[in-house]
This record gives C-alpha cells, structure tokens and sequence, in this order.
C-alpha cells in the first residue's frame, strides 16, 4: 500500500513522515508541500536524514491519484477544502488532518473558522475519524475526517458518561491545555518564544474552533447536552494536550462504580488507557504514543465528577489517530505502525 503526505513539511506531516517510515503495511511514497520543489526533507528536518531520503515536491494532483492508495492532507483550514474533491478519484482515499470536513453543518464552519464551507455533498461522504466510537464506519470510509486534537481528548474523556447519561449535561466545562506543536509549524503570532516561555495564556476565550465539533458529537450520542464552556490553554512545553472536565452527576455514583464503567467500557481499546483507581495521567505519560489516559473522580461533596483526559497532540490527537484510521480503511491491524511507547522521563 502507497501513501502520500500533502503538507509534510508541517509537524503534523513530519509526525505522519516517522510513523509511516517504519509502518510494515503502508510504504510513505512521496511527499508534498505547497512552498518547496524537489527539495530534500533533510533541509526542512535534518533529523531524518538516513531516515527519509525524499524530496518535498510540488502538489500535482493527477500524479498523486495515479501513484498512491491514499493521501493523507496536513494542510491548514480552507485547503483540504480544495484538494479532497480532486483526490478522491481514481480509487484513492483520503485522511484530512484539518478542520474542513468535520462539523456538518456548513453554517457552523462559516460562523467558527470564518470560511467559505465544502459543499455539503462532501460533508456527507465524510467519515469522522474518533476510531474508537466510529469503528464500523471507518471501516467503508474513502473520505476520513480526522478529528481535533482537543475534541479528541475531550470526547475520550467524556463518552462514557455522556453516552450512559450518567451526567447532567447542562453544566459541562472542559478545561484543556495544549503543548505549543499544536497550533503547528506556521506559527500563531501570540507564540513568541519570549511570551511562551515560563508563561501560561488562555487564548480564543469561547471563540474556540474546536466548541462546536465537541458539540456535535456530544449531541449525537445524547441530545439532551445542553452547550458546553470550553476553554483552550497554551502551555510552555512542545507536545501534550490535557483537558479536565467537570460535570454534574446526574444521579448519585461513587468513584470505585464510575471507574468500573470506563474500565469495562474501554476494556478492548488498546489506546485508551483508563488508569489505576486513584491515579491521574501526566503529559509525559503519552508522549511521543497514541495513547489517550483517563483518570477520573467524583467528587461527593459537590456531586461533581472530575474527569482528566491527555493525549500527545501530534499522535492521537493528529497523525497517530490518521495513522489508525487509515488502517482501519485498508483493513489492516488498526494498532499497526502504531507501536511507540511514551518517551520518559
Ligand atoms: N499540530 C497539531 O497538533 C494538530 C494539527 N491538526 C491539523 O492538521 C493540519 C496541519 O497542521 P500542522 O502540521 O500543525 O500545521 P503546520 O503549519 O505545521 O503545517 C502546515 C502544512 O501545510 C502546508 N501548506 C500551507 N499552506 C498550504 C496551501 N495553501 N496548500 C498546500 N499546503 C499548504 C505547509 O507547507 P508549505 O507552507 O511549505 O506549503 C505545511 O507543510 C491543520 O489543519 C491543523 O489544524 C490537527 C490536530 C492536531
Ligand atoms: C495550541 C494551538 O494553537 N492549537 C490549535 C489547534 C488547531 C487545530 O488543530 O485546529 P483545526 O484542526 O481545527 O484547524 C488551536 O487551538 O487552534
């Protein structure tokens, strides 16, 4: 099976260039970006020399459907937008990493990224990529909408109490914080490494992108959530997302019942890891894997239950999870390619 990497010169491509470098099923075949031309990815990432020995080409539409199974796009809003209709002939299937084709409803991307929407044709061929909630229909996918980094934390972390309503989800607050990779290499202007560093910002205070594909799914699994207060963190450190999130019981539940829940429910799930009674996941218990760790609380005195969910932003919150997906989609071992351990300390 042959990829390609629209995009690659990006953190989210590099990270799709380490994992399909050594993936035993999908060999990585070329790579695009829409700024360089036969250029060594070596010049870009000097850290994969004898690792990829590729070069960064132009985006050519028709070599790329004539050359590869699938493509997996890593570019920025409002372009995958574009280059998806035109990929998706000659029987290859596409992974899109961005935000164009996950919200439904062309309104909601017109009011939250400020941009003309696909078509809504498109919208419908697109699959939503949380794999461990949307197995089966992965599965038949062609156009693979790959979740947020932050809805992907988030909605791992809340499924369970969400989909057993066993919550009132007219008060949900989720607080996430995310290591700087995640607004990429084309760097926010509110990310100077003298305004980042041994500081701590909120940033897009309920104007966050990412609210209404929380949204959206949340409603889908039970449509009595009512709208959710999300807030988005930068942190000083590289990789990491960790979101907390609170929540009102919506009948009383001790904290030894609801971890009993999310460890029967995610038994199976080999990436989700829901871990000891007691025990909270840090950022670097993740790091560099496509891992998402789950602690949780309920807290008596409040009623309230505390739910901590992280994932390294790169892997399960972008590559990892394209990566898992496209398994999924070629019928291979969906934890194929997927076997780096969390790098610590
Ligand atoms: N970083 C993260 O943690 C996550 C990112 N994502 C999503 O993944 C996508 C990629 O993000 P990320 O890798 O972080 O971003 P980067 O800014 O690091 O990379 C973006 C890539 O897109 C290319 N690009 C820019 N403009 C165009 C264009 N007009 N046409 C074609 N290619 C273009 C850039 O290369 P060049 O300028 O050379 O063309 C670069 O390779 C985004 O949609 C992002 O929202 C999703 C989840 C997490
Ligand atoms: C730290 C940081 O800036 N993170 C980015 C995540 C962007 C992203 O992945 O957004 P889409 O895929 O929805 O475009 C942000 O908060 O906007």
């Amino acid at each position: 099976m042959k990829a390609a990497v629209i995009g690659a010169s990006g953190y989210g491509g590099v990270e799709l260039i380490r994992l399909l470098s050594r993936h035993p099923e999908i060999s990585l075949h070329s790579i695009y970006s829409s700024s360089k031309d036969q250029v060594p990815v070596t010049n870009e990432y000097p850290h994969l020399h004898s690792i990829c020995t590729l070069n960064l080409e132009k985006i050519d539409v028709e070599k790329i459907i004539n050359e590869v199974d699938m493509v997996f796009l890593a570019v920025p809003s409002g372009v995958s937008k574009e280059l998806s209709p035109q990929l998706l002939k000659n029987n290859t299937k596409v992974i899109d990493l961005s935000g164009d084709l996950r919200l439904k409803n062309p309104e909601d991307y017109k009011t939250w990224y400020k941009k003309a929407p696909i078509e809504q044709t498109w919208l419908d061929k697109a699959v939503y990529g949380l794999t461990e909630w949307n197995r089966e229909t992965i599965k038949n996918a062609t156009l693979l909408s790959n979740p947020g980094c932050y809805p992907t934390a988030a909605l791992l972390g809340l499924a369970p109490v969400v989909q057993e309503k066993i919550i009132d989800g007219n008060h949900l607050i989720i607080d996430a914080k995310s290591g700087v990779s995640g607004a990429g290499r084309g760097l926010s202007t509110n990310i100077h490494f003298a305004e980042m560093y041994n500081n701590f910002n909120i940033y897009k205070v309920n104007q966050h992108q990412h609210i209404p594909e929380i949204q959206q799914q949340l409603v889908e699994w039970d449509q009595h959530i009512g709208p959710i207060t999300f807030s988005a963190h930068l942190l000083p450190i590289t990789r990491g997302i960790m979101t907390t999130i609170y929540a009102p019981l919506a009948r009383p539940m001790t904290t030894k019942e609801l971890h009993e829940l999310y460890q029967s429910i995610y038994e199976k799930e080999y990436f989700v890891r829901v871990r000891s009674l007691g025990e909270f996941p840090s950022l670097k218990d993740v790091a560099g894997a496509n891992f998402c760790d789950i602690g949780i609380d309920v807290d008596e005195r409040t009623n309230r239950v505390t739910i901590v969910s992280t994932i390294d932003n790169l892997m399960k919150g972008a590559a990892g999870q394209a990566i898992q997906n496209a398994n999924l989609m070629f019928g291979i071992d969906e934890t194929c390619g997927l076997d780096s351990f969390p790098i610590y300390p």
